[in-house]
């Protein structure tokens, strides 16, 4: 079309170049001079607005195309809120890793202590308690009045037992789950060997991980330390066997989790205090605060007197048939695993605790991993690290290691932590867990999901 414009004004051009220079109604004696005459002005004139018109619709042109080829560009931008699911590609690994690195803090050695500017006016001192996992200690990261404020939050909202004894509609739920126990323990039994081992158990059923609950699993494998087979699995996955415990006389205590706790937002919107301290754990971590802002709200938990979590980690092992429960959504697969994916656990103290209650690390960097004892009720004093819960104090750790390129690796199996009895008193903890999927790809596709989510909600 360029082309074809700018012919015709190369011809325009040409014409009046050429056109002798005379007045318009100048007669020469003898015969009429076609040059001279009103019709010939007449053409001269079409021509010149013709070429003037064409200029103009030029610039239009060029001016119009630059400025659609700018927003397609913007749309496209790694990070824009503009994009069009049809027009994009999963990025390649390097260039995502370009857009959202993982910085992990480093450690060096044991007691090492690093100090940190997190808020304006004061200095933070985060000692480095273990190396495996990667663990942090950081006193007075929150103030007294925020400790005050998210337990109160906490309580307007109303906190749940965290662990039932029986779990009521748990039969409803089964029914609507339509699958059979045969069906089931055939999803469950990864490498299809007719029994399941306990890690294949302990990976959590997306339809309904309550359901073989980790407290279950904690008393069964006591009892059933090898394997599972079909017939165990079908008790164990019945309503019977939890009443059948509790008229056996099992307590609380036995539960892998006695605990009540409550779930807090932290987006915008939210309590002040709330975002303040997103705001100061992604400076903490270091990670891109998409990530940050992309995972769980903020957990509150209360221990009373007697209350206490066995070890436990707090996200498991992902497999290639295991889904991440935050990218699941946008990921492309059906898989009946899902794990939660929890890369960093912030763990915040809220109050001093007047007796026990301390966080247990039982295999912090010890190498005789085979001898690990779960029940933090009976062998928290065993543990190689415990931490004391003091009101303010901020604890950190991964829960995975890192691959080597940048990116979330395998899980750190020394990760396991629980917490132990509380003596004396009640005890307030909250739990900032940080989602990241291993599996790149996924995580890309979901923030990519969210973007044009939020994209909906700007447009409305
Ligand atoms: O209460 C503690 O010390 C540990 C809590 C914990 O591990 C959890 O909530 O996942
Ligand atoms: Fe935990």
């Amino acid at each position: 079309m360029c082309d074809f414009l700018l012919g015709h004004q190369r011809s325009a051009l040409h014409d009046i170049a050429t056109l002798p220079l005379r007045p318009p109604c100048e007669r020469l004696s003898g015969h009429k001079s076609s040059v001279c005459s009103r019709s010939y002005f007449v053409v001269v004139m079409v021509f010149f607005h013709v070429y003037i018109i064409n200029v103009i619709a030029l610039l239009f042109y060029v001016h119009y195309s630059s400025g659609q080829e700018d927003a397609s560009r913007s749309r496209d931008a790694p990070g824009s809120n503009h994009q069009r699911p049809e027009s994009r590609r999963p990025p390649s690994k390097a260039e995502f890793l370009r857009d959202v690195s993982l910085t992990r803090v480093e450690g060096i050695r044991v007691g090492h202590v690093q100090r940190l500017s997190l808020v304006p006016g004061k200095v933070h001192e985060m000692r480095t308690l273990s190396l495996k996992p990667l663990l942090f200690e950081i006193p007075e990261f929150l103030s007294d009045d925020e400790c005050r404020v998210v337990m109160q939050l906490a309580q307007l909202k109303g906190l749940m037992e965290s662990q039932l004894m029986v779990q009521e509609g748990q039969e409803e739920l089964a029914k609507e789950l339509n699958l059979s126990p045969e069906e089931i323990f055939n999803l469950l039994d990864i490498n299809q060997d007719g029994q399941l081992q306990l890690h294949e158990v302990y990976v959590c059923l997306s339809v309904d991980c309550e359901l073989y609950s980790s407290s279950l699993l904690g008393l069964y494998s006591s009892v059933f330390p090898g394997l599972l087979s079909l017939e165990e699995f079908r008790v164990l996955s019945s309503d019977a066997f939890q009443r059948f415990l509790v008229q056996r006389g099992v307590k609380r205590s036995q539960l892998v989790r006695n605990s009540r706790h409550t779930w807090l937002y932290q987006g915008k919107g939210a309590h002040q205090v709330l975002q303040d301290i997103k705001e100061r754990v992604t400076r903490l971590t270091r990670l891109p605060s998409t990530l940050v802002d992309l995972s769980e709200p903020l957990q509150v938990v209360r221990y009373e007197e007697g209350g206490h979590y066995h070890a436990h980690h707090d996200s498991g092992p992902v497999y290639p048939e295991t889904a991440c429960t935050h990218t699941r959504m946008a990921a492309n697969t059906s898989t009946p695993f899902e794990t939660s994916c929890r890369y960093i656990t912030v763990l915040f103290y809220l109050n001093s605790v007047e007796g026990g209650g301390e966080t247990a690390f039982p295999v912090a960097d010890n190498r005789t991993y085979d001898e690990v004892v779960r029940n933090s009720v009976r062998n928290c004093d065993k543990s190689n690290l415990r931490v004391k819960p003091t009101k303010g104090t901020a604890v950190f750790w991964y829960n995975y290691l890192s691959d080597g390129r940048g990116w979330v690796g395998e899980q750190d199996e020394y990760a396991l932590h629980g917490g132990c009895v509380v003596t004396h008193g009640t005890k307030w903890v909250a739990n900032k867990w940080i989602n990241i999927d291993p599996d790149y790809q996924r995580q890309a596709r979901f923030q990519q999901l969210v973007s044009q989510h939020s994209d909906t909600h700007q447009d409305l």
